[in-house]
């Protein structure tokens, strides 16, 4: 499984929270089927967004994405998301990132604009001949989504206008690489192509993130690296998470309508009730962040808790089944929640005599949703 991982500036908002909690479940799911899962994510630590907030803000890059990073980390700690067995950035994966473009350019996958003070290097959308079929967008569409994502449709001598970068020759002032290319820094989506397929190989079961990364990242990430590798498809499920918003809008870095991770926990919010709120709703539901929410939240976990601390409760048995039957069904997380309030509800309320049900369905919740009671 590969899961893009964050640009590293304002982390951790709640739609960073709510994508990686989706991936979480899958993760927690495929272990509890027993499966021995890879699971590789990539820090976006060189690129555009980050250079320019760094300069907006007057702060070193490499200092911005350092600190930003070892803050997403600590947020998924205590939202108690499962680590991935490698987490990469792009800045260290910076020689095999090169390799990878200039395979690309050697098998004609790839070429250079005719400019000859900035010959950057395109990759040609033609190449892997199955272009499109991730997003299934139209071309203006991917046009006007390449324009408002990082990409440059209207650069002269470009074979297609969404062509994606590849390598951006060193303009001055620019952080830049030695490298065959000539120097430089690489484009976004070839960092994740490179990172996932020298360490998931040629083709892997889950390529995630949220929707906005539909097009271009994950159209480009899937062409280039089946352009590479000659394999189709690259990855068998590209699996979106939807929006969460604030206000009617999409939380986001250029919106500056941010609830962070970070800044509930440190007024003593239970991460556990952060994370049932964000389940609470379908991972691919666009959807809001409210106070009503949280408290909802806190609310639903107080009752688990009490339910779990009883010294018997009903047999615990038909919830860890279903349980697992709505996580199966594109991760129901709303339907599981609802069988959790369930057995809380009669627990609560008629009690029951298993003294081993309140354990087994304390492991159940922790194991499969995530959460501690
Ligand atoms: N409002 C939001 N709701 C849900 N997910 C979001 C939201 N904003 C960003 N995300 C997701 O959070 C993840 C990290 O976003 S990010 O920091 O902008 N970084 C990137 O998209 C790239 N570094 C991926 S290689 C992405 O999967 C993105 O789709
Ligand atoms: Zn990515």
């Amino acid at each position: 499984m590969y899961v893009c991982g964050i640009t590293p500036y304002d982390a951790t908002h709640l739609g960073h929270a709510a994508t990686y909690l989706a991936f979480d479940l899958v993760h927690r799911v495929w272990r509890d089927l027993g499966h021995d899962v890879h699971y590789v994510q990539n820090v976006t630590d060189i690129d555009d967004p980050l250079l320019e907030r760094a300069a907006r803000d007057h702060d070193d890059w490499v200092v911005l994405g350092m600190r930003e990073t070892a803050l997403f980390r600590e947020d998924m700690e205590a939202l108690r998301v499962l680590p991935p067995r490698q987490y990469v950035g792009a800045v260290e994966a910076m020689g095999e990132i090169a390799e990878l473009v200039g395979k690309l350019l050697a098998a004609g996958a790839a070429y250079r604009v005719p400019d000859p003070e900035y010959p950057d290097v395109y990759f040609d959308s033609d190449a892997s001949g199955h272009f499109g079929y991730e997003s299934n967008y139209d071309e203006a569409t991917m046009i006007e989504l390449s324009r408002e994502r990082g990409g440059d449709p209207d650069r002269p001598g470009k074979r297609h206008p969404a062509d994606a970068l590849l390598w951006r020759m060193a303009r001055p002032g620019e952080p830049h690489w030695e490298s065959d290319l000539g120097a430089g820094r690489p484009g976004w989506h070839v960092e994740c192509t490179a990172i996932a397929l020298n360490r998931l190989g040629n083709q892997i079961d889950l390529n995630g993130g949220g929707s906005d990364l539909v097009f271009p990242h994950h159209e480009f990430g899937a062409a280039h690296a089946e352009a590479f590798t000659g394999v189709h498809p690259f990855a068998r499920h590209y699996v979106h998470a939807g929006m969460i918003g604030l206000d009617g809008e999409k939380m986001s870095k250029s919106r500056g309508n941010l609830v962070f991770v970070s800044k509930l926990r440190a007024e003593d919010v239970d991460p556990n009730a952060v994370r049932l709120a964000l389940l609470a709703g379908h991972y691919r539901t666009d959807r809001a962040w409210t106070a009503d929410l949280l408290a909802t939240a806190e609310a639903r976990l107080d009752r688990w808790r009490a339910a779990v601390a009883l010294p018997a409760a009903p047999p615990a048995h038909d919830l860890v089944t279903r349980l697992r039957t709505h996580l199966a069904d594109d991760l129901d997380s709303p339907a599981a929640l609802a069988a959790v309030d369930a057995w809380a509800g009669e627990a609560l309320e008629r009690r029951g005599r298993d003294e081993s049900a309140p354990a087994l369905a304390r492991d159940a919740v922790d194991a499969l949703l995530g959460v501690a009671l």
